[in-house]
């Protein structure tokens, strides 16, 4: 039997194992990692991560080909295939600091593997690298090697958080990098007869390994680019009175363009396009080419843009203050179906509130209360934020200034405005009127993720701000502040 071991039991190496599970009965999956409150969450009814059909997918094969383990070194040992599907975050110290990757949690698996195995084995990278790394992966095992063999890999993954299940299960594409060598091609092979269980074989892309590793932090760049390009018309609407989802709707309408990823919003979040682009815009500087830098650099500046911009309408137009003012923050997680917060757009906009001495009540249907207030107390690192959006000092977060409620409408209740950061599916079906009634008046509602019927709303009485919609006369008379 082939056995897998992945090396990081995160929001990839979970899901991704656990399908390669079910659609592999003949291989035995381990999944190992160093947390052992994530190793125990796997092995429970509550796992670590919120994903639409997750659970049912690991039911199934949990105890059969599946296991879940923090016994790190035996199943790299017994693995014949070694992902590696650790974290790699940006550098927040030293040379490269607030940009490129930090591989200190890859270099040390490497040197786990290289300690730990006694046969040969094909070295997958899974996690997110800098283009290169699978050479630096390599100088490290063979220097250790004792005449064993490895291959290695990059095998990027693509899925994205609260549809990883279904993005696994139907990929658009696999992408296999591995060295022109004949034992390069073989292991290759080896990796794509695996996917071969369930992806059609056109879908499985094979490239040399650098062009692997580019290749994903090109798609995030494309992706994010996207978004920043669509929030970039979002102002220009706001300032000529045209509607942003109509463009969108209109330009995505040319088949070259598409419809897709055109959503103008409070800004993406999420763990890698940031981190991503960072690391892309480092590794351009590093090979001398600073105006490739500077062009992908825009697209984070536009991001920072887009939430300061959202910031500052909504305390110019609740006359210039929110001090005092209780504002209802309905979604904190980046995105709606999942409960991760990391880079949520959130973090920023509560602060920039928070700066300005709201008092917020914040609802997610997934984040807990600890999370909201680690999250609002860290210290994010501060590539080139705007003043406003850098960490408010210790004594401005905390508990006193955020309550977290698991009710909409409690945290709506007496509050000034609303602010929609996640566009969770309940908040479009929220009774506005009832809301409505139960606030201050006047009532604001700030729209980040374009949910709502803006006219409804006017006609109950909201104020009401949609990214890239009209604006309301009331605040298209304030400056605009951004
Ligand atoms: N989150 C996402 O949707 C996607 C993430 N990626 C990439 O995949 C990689 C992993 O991302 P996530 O799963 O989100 O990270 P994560 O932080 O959820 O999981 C990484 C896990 O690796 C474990 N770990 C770190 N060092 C270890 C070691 N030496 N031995 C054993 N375990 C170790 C950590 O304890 C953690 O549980 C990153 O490079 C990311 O850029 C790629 C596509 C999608
Ligand atoms: O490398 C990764 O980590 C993954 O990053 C993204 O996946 P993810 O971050 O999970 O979620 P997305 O759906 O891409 O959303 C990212 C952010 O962009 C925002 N977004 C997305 C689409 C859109 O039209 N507008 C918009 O503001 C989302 O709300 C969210 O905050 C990519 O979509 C995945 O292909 C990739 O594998």
């Amino acid at each position: 039997m082939v056995k897998i071991c992945c090396i990081g039991a995160g929001y990839v190496g979970g899901p991704t194992m656990a399908i390669i599970a079910l659609k592999c009965p003949s291989i035995e999956v381990a999944v190992v990692d160093i947390s052992v409150s994530r190793i125990s969450a796997w092995n429970s009814d509550q796992l670590p991560i919120y994903e639409p059909g997750l659970d049912e997918v690991v039911k199934q094969c949990r105890g059969k080909n599946l296991f879940f383990s923090t016994d790190v070194e035996k199943h790299v040992y017994e693995a014949d295939i070694v992902f590696v599907s650790v974290n790699t975050p940006t550098k927040t110290r030293g040379l490269g600091a607030g940009k490129a990757a930090d591989l200190t949690y890859w270099e040390s698996a490497a040197r786990m593997i290289a300690d730990v195995s006694k046969s040969d084995k094909i070295v997958v990278e899974k996690s997110t690298v800098p283009v290169k790394t699978a050479e630096a992966i390599e100088k490290i095992l063979t220097h250790n090697s004792k005449g064993i063999k490895y291959q290695i890999l990059s095998n990027p993954e693509f899925l994205a958080e609260g549809t990883a299940i279904q993005d696994l299960l139907k990929p658009d594409r696999v992408l296999i990098g591995g060295r022109e060598t004949s034992a390069g091609s073989k292991a290759v092979q080896t990796l794509k007869e695996v996917y071969a269980h369930w992806v059609p074989e056109d879908r499985i892309l094979t490239t040399n390994l650098w062009s692997a590793e580019l290749s994903k932090l090109a798609a995030n760049a494309f992706l994010a680019q996207r978004i920043s390009s669509v929030n970039a018309m979002s102002a220009l609407c706001e300032a000529t009175g045209a509607d942003v989802s109509q463009v969108s709707f209109a330009v995505g309408k040319d088949s070259r363009i598409g419809p897709k990823f055109l959503n103008a919003s409070v800004g993406f979040g999420g763990s890698c396009f940031q981190k991503d682009i960072l690391n892309l815009v480092y590794i351009c500087e590093c090979n001398g080419l600073p105006e490739v830098a500077e062009y992908w650099k825009q697209v984070i500046k536009i991001n920072d843009y887009q939430k300061s911009r959202f910031v500052n309408r909504i305390v110019s137009s609740m006359f210039n203050t929110v001090a005092n003012k209780k504002i209802a923050i309905l979604g904190f997680a980046f995105k709606k179906d999942t409960g991760d917060t990391r880079e949520t757009p959130a973090i920023d906009v509560c602060k920039g509130l928070i700066g300005d001495k709201a008092q917020l009540s914040i609802y997610d249907p997934q984040v807990t209360e600890d999370q909201i207030e680690r999250d609002l107390s860290m210290n994010k690192f501060d590539w080139d934020h705007p003043v406003h959006l850098q960490p408010a000092s210790p004594s401005t977060t905390g508990g006193k200034k955020v309550q977290v409620v698991w009710d909409a409408y409690e945290a709506a209740k007496d509050a000034h405005g609303i602010c929609i950061l996640t566009e969770w599916d309940e908040f479009r079906k929220l009774d506005f009127q009832k809301i409505y009634e139960s606030m201050q008046k006047p009532a604001f509602i700030f729209d980040g993720r374009s949910i709502i019927d803006v006219n409804k709303l006017r006609k109950i009485g909201f104020i009401v701000y949609s990214i890239g919609k009209p604006l309301d006369t009331w605040i298209k008379d304030l400056p605009a502040a951004a």
